[in-house]
């Protein structure tokens, strides 16, 4: 049996669109499914948690954004079942990260009828409060989080997710926010090294490129089993930031001096006082963390 997730939510209500679409096309109804509707957020991953030890399910399908499907991927814990994704949300970076079809009822057909299997490593976070999480995309620390925080608290995005304008709010958000952030003092471990940063603004570690909507902010990053790909911008002007956001638009970013990308199996993240983060959207504090790639894959189509 197919158990469906799907956020009618997400995608200021494409993935309700596109789960309608879905529900009139022959093939939904030659197959067995249950659908689920996530109807408040952390849904998804009660859902997944709940369902996971159901044994009649062989594929979970989840219809919305990254959002949701980062809480299926955190409440899903029975690695032999696949879990599909129909990307339905405003910024689908998961679905460009990993070539998949944007196109709902193509993906739909493909993920029904093909025979294929993708291996895929989420990235893994361990919180100093010993929360761990799995993270789809990227986790960040620094502005980015603070302008994910910001744009999520915002009035505004509901207004700018109606007129179609809804990735304008992290631009509002982040000249917002640029004039108030403190940069952060960081300790960095990784591959036997020990650096200790300062004016640090951000710091992210990424399973593929994708951020933000389509935007490479992670040029470097590719799907790797045990990888991950860093970036760090430290020691630059609060004026140059502003620049630096124009370039990663255009993918030019990672000329300058005070962007470094490399890649490592494990980096431990120890900051003087709490620091926000964002993993895929999610927003919450840190003090130190482990991020890692989490080492059993999920099957995707
Ligand atoms: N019924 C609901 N009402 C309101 N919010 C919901 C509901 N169901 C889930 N959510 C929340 O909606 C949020 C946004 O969903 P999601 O990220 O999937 O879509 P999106 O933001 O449009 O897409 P993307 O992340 O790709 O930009 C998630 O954080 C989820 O927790």
């Amino acid at each position: 049996m197919y158990l469906l997730i799907v956020n009618p939510h997400a995608g200021n209500g494409k993935a309700k669109q596109a789960f309608e679409r879905i529900q009139k096309m022959e093939s939904f109804h030659s197959i067995e499914q249950k659908t689920l509707f996530t109807d408040a957020p952390g849904e998804g991953k009660v859902i997944a948690a709940n369902y996971s030890g159901d044994r009649r399910i062989k594929h979970v399908i989840v219809i919305g954004g990254d959002g949701t499907m980062h809480e299926v991927m955190n409440g899903w814990v029975n690695q032999e079942v696949p879990v599909s994704f129909i990307p339905t949300g405003s910024g689908n970076d998961f679905a460009r990260g990993t070539g998949q079809n944007r196109n709902a009822e193509k993906q739909w057909q493909k993920i029904i009828s093909s025979p294929d299997r993708y291996c895929y490593w989420n990235g893994r976070v361990q919180l100093d409060n010993s929360e761990n999480k799995k993270f789809i995309n990227s986790i960040g620390v620094g502005i980015d989080a603070i302008t994910t925080e910001a744009a999520n608290k915002s009035r505004l995005k509901g207004w700018l997710n109606r007129l179609g304008l809804g990735k304008l709010i992290y631009l509002i958000a982040l000249i917002r926010v640029i004039w108030s952030f403190q940069p952060m003092n960081i300790r960095l471990k990784y591959d036997g090294k020990v650096r200790t940063l300062q004016n640090v603004w951000l710091i992210s570690a990424a399973n593929h490129p994708y951020c933000g909507g389509g935007l490479k902010v992670v040029p470097h990053a590719v799907l790797h089993q045990e990888y991950l790909s860093i970036l760090i911008v430290h020691q630059i002007s609060r004026k140059k930031i502003l620049l630096l956001f124009l370039l990663i638009i255009f993918g030019l970013h990672r000329f300058l001096k005070e962007v470094e990308l490399f890649r490592t199996k494990e980096l431990v993240i120890e900051a003087d006082s709490p620091v926000r983060y964002q993993a895929d959207g999610e927003t919450g504090r840190l003090r130190t963390c482990l991020i890692t790639k989490d080492q059993r894959a999920v099957h995707i189509i």
